[in-house]
């Protein structure tokens, strides 16, 4: 069971670590029992886990309370893998290090670090609706989400029963995701279904990212033959009753793991430099002939990639959407900077405070 949530060696090692140092604190005496468990869904101070033995609700313990309330990133996410102790009231109490994290930035400046929106994801699932009509520049600013995660991402266009010239827009929307498959697929007729089929491997954990009315559910329920299980976890409190609650994390027949969480569907997150190297992996190759180390590719001579514009080897476009994300992130770089250079002021603050107050204190 836990081994088709994704567990292998390496997370196994990483609990036994975890459980030593927790061991070693007064979180959990020997003869206290821990087990590993998948975050499936958050709420308030409280998650659903699935653990080998099934779901079930677990509150945070204090300490993950406050590691959260210090660092809203250190917080409880779906797809997280967790340390849970038995006993009364199960708990979670520690979290295992992630192996990739969709992160929303504190949205205005001075605002908190930024919240975990799914962790542990391998495959981002970008989807993209064939009808009304394609759109590349979103499909770029979901992809570079998609490489800034760390997840490897596919394109999946749905509806393609909708639309008589599928193959035409594909071949737009591949020119706008350099080293990415891109998938024709309909959740009605069934079409494209296998090839997302073989990314969903056996331990694998996919995401879904794209617009409302692109097709998520029809896809995630295609996927599943329309036999999601989201029914919860028997109730921590002992009243041994079934809440059905909307589990955003999901298994799926072939032993691959789905997670379709609210906030990613309607992601704001911006992507960082490197991961939009990787995401217009073809313009920065041109941008690496210009003549100018530093081109601005704007009125420079010799600027490789206003000629690959030229000769309708680049889309402009394209070079539109690169230029306003690069924006974005030098904007987002800045604010990091700032708010980086503001918490060391801060922790300066209080060392000062401390001299002198023990400095005070002294006779
Ligand atoms: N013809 C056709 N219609 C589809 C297909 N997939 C989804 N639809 C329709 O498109 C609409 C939106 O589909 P949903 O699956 O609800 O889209 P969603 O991305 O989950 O949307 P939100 O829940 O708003 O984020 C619905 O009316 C679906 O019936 C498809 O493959 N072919
Ligand atoms: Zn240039």
């Amino acid at each position: 069971m836990l081994t088709a949530l994704g567990w292998d060696a390496s997370l196994a090692a990483a609990y036994a670590s975890a459980c030593s140092s927790l061991r070693g604190g007064s979180s959990a005496p020997d003869g206290v029992q821990l087990a590993p468990a998948r975050v499936a869904r958050v709420d308030r101070g409280a998650s659903e886990v699935l653990t080998a033995q099934g779901p079930l609700r677990v509150e945070h313990a204090a300490a993950v309370l406050e590691a959260g309330r210090i660092d809203p990133t250190t917080a409880p996410c779906v797809g997280d893998w967790a340390v849970v102790r038995g006993g009364e009231v199960p708990r979670l109490v520690a979290l295992l290090t992630r192996r990739t994290a969709f992160v929303r930035l504190g949205s205005a400046p001075g605002t908190s670090a930024g919240q975990v929106l799914a962790a542990n994801v391998d495959v981002a699932l970008v989807v993209e609706p064939l009808d009304p009509q394609p759109h590349p520049g979103r499909v770029e600013r979901l992809l570079a989400l998609a490489w800034e995660s760390g997840a490897r991402p596919l394109v999946v266009l749905t509806k393609a029963d909708l639309v008589p010239d599928a193959e035409a827009l594909r071949d737009e929307v591949a020119a706008a995701a350099p080293g990415v498959d891109v998938v024709l697929a309909s959740s009605w007729t069934g079409k494209g279904l296998d090839v997302v089929a073989a990314y969903a491997t056996p331990g694998t954990t996919l995401a879904l990212l794209g617009p409302s009315g692109a097709g998520k559910s029809s896809l995630l329920n295609a996927l599943s033959g329309g036999d999601v299980a989201r029914t919860g976890a028997t109730r921590a409190d002992g009243k041994g009753r079934h809440t059905t609650v909307s589990r955003e994390l999901v298994r799926l027949p072939g032993g691959a793991t789905l997670i379709d969480t609210p906030g990613l569907r309607g992601i704001g997150v911006v992507a960082g430099e490197q991961a939009l190297e990787q995401a217009f992996a073809d313009v920065a190759a041109l941008a690496r002939r210009c003549r100018f180390a530093d081109c601005g590719h704007g009125v420079e001579p010799g600027c490789a990639v206003l000629e690959a514009v030229e000769a309708g080897e680049l889309p402009e476009r394209r070079l539109h959407s690169w230029r306003k994300l690069e924006r974005e992130a030098r904007w987002v770089a800045r604010r990091q900077d700032a708010r980086a250079q503001a918490q060391e002021r801060n922790r300066w603050k209080a060392v000062h405070k401390e001299m002198r107050r023990s400095g005070r204190a002294r006779p």
